[in-house]
This record gives C-alpha cells, structure tokens and sequence, in this order.
C-alpha cells in the first residue's frame, strides 16, 4: 500500500478515510494476509496528523477528525493483516504511530530519515494511546525520555533505541518489507492473529472503553488559544522553512 498524498502524506480528513476505505477492502478480501506500508511521497513516509485540519476549525470538525484518526489507529493496530512498515521517509507524530501500529518497520538508512513522536516540540501533547504504544515499543524509561523531549531519532539511533526493527540501505526497504513478510507468513493465520489480539488488546482497550471521552478531551484541547497560538506559531515556522 504506496500512501500518497502530496506534498507530505499528511494525515487529512480525506486522507485518513482513503486510507481506512483500502484497509477495510483488504481486511475483508480473504485472499489477502499481509500489507507492506510504504510511502510514494520522496524522503517522506508522512509528515503525521495534518495541522490545518485542527489549526482555526470549530469544534464540530475536530470531533469529527479526532473520531477518524481513532479509527485508522484502531484498524492498523489490530488488523488480523500482517502489517509491515517500509518506512522510507520521515515519519514524525502520526506518521510515527502509523508506523509503531505495523507488527515490524524497517526504515531506510538515511539520516533525514528521523522517527519518533515530536509533539511537544509543536506545544502540543501525544494523546495517552500513542503514548501507550512508544511504551511497549521501547519501554517506558526511554518512552519518558523520548516524549518530553520530542525526540525525533535519526535510523541508527532509532534501531538502537529500538523503534523500528531494521535499518537497511534505502534500495533494499522494499526487498527487506517483503523477506520479513514471507517469514511473517510462514506462522499459521489463526495462531498468530489470536497472538496479536492477546498482546495488543489490552492497549486498544484502554481507548476503545473511553473513545468519546479521548474526542472531547482532544477538542477541549486543541481549541485553547494557547494552543492554536502554538500551531500558529508552528505553521509559520515550516512556511518560513520553505523561504
Ligand atoms: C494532539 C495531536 C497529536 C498530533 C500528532 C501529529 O501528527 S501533529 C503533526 C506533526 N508533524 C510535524 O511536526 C511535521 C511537520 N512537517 C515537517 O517537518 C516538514 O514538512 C517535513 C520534514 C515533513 C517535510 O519537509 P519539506 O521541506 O519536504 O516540506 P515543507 O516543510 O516545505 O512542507 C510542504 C508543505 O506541507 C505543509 N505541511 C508539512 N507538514 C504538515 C502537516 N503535518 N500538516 C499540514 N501541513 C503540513 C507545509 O506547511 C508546506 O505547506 P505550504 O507552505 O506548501 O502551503
């Protein structure tokens, strides 16, 4: 599944329904066990959550976004699928969470290639779900680390810390993608999806049991001026980037 959405597959309303749409066909296409995710966008893999779908939107828009961004989490996380990310591009935020929900990443050898959940450096605060996920990937001293600092780790340091699994010359991420499949797919469906379910539950549980709680958290949230002031000032800041 090659995501694209110029410039820099950023997870909009739009976006994130595409994406949910494809994934339910293939979730429910049983001549399908296993997706590779992967990036048509050069150098990025996603940019993560799109700001403008939470910068000057009313309320009602941020629920109804909030709700869609639960749902993509939900159905990578726990897709029966085999999941693997080639994550051949950056992938701050969003795009860090899409790639922590895949069952293995292996992320091309190039330093811009940088991964890790970077909302503080936005003044803004990863959601407990996303949280829960950095923790049972790399523990929750460096998780701890990780998130207060907005640690975006370039590939070597990101194999080390051990949020992706495998570090490969940026030729050979779709070749590894799919040598890991076949090994993924060698394990009876059944076994392994009642395996997942067993292991990931537990974290999909903790946001299913409060969903409308976590959207009006999120919309109180972002609708603060504080806030919107910081996005601002974060917007200004990519565009001034640009030159
Ligand atoms: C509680 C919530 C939790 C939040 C989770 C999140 O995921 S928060 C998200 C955390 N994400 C980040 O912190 C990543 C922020 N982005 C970046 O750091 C860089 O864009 C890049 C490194 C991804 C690509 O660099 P590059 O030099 O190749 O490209 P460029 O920088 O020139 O951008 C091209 C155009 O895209 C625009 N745009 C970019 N990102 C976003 C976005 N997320 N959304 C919307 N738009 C975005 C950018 O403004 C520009 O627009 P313009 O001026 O053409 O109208």
């Amino acid at each position: 599944m090659k995501m694209r959405n110029p410039p820099v597959n950023s997870l909009s309303l739009e976006f994130l329904t595409e994406l949910l749409i494809s994934l339910e066909k293939l979730e429910n296409d049983k001549t399908f066990r296993g997706i590779i995710i992967t990036s048509d966008c050069p150098g990025i893999f996603s940019a993560g959550l799109d700001l403008l779908e939470m910068y000057g939107r009313d309320p009602a828009h941020c629920a109804e976004y909030w709700k869609a961004v639960q749902e993509l989490w939900l159905r990578v996380y726990l897709s029966n699928l085999v999941v693997i990310g080639a994550i051949n591009g950056i992938s701050p935020a969003g795009g860090c969470l899409l790639s922590l929900s895949c069952d293995y990443r292996v992320l091309a050898n190039n330093p811009k290639y940088a991964i890790g959940l970077n909302e503080t450096l936005l003044g803004i605060i990863a959601p407990f779900w996303f949280k829960d996920v950095l923790v049972n990937t790399i523990g929750h001293r460096a998780a701890e680390r990780a998130l207060q600092l907005g640690f975006l780790f370039p590939p070597s340091d990101a194999l080390q810390v051990g949020i992706v699994d495998q570090v490969v010359p940026e030729d050979q991420v779709q070749s590894t993608a799919r040598s890991v499949m076949a090994q993924w797919l060698a394990i009876p469906d059944h076994a392994r999806q009642l395996t997942k379910n067993l292991v990931r539950k537990p974290t999909a549980d903790r946001l299913l049991q409060q969903r409308d709680a976590d959207i009006q958290n999120f919309v109180r949230f972002i609708s603060r001026d504080s806030i919107q002031k910081s996005l601002h000032v974060y917007l200004e800041k990519l565009k001034q980037k640009k030159g």
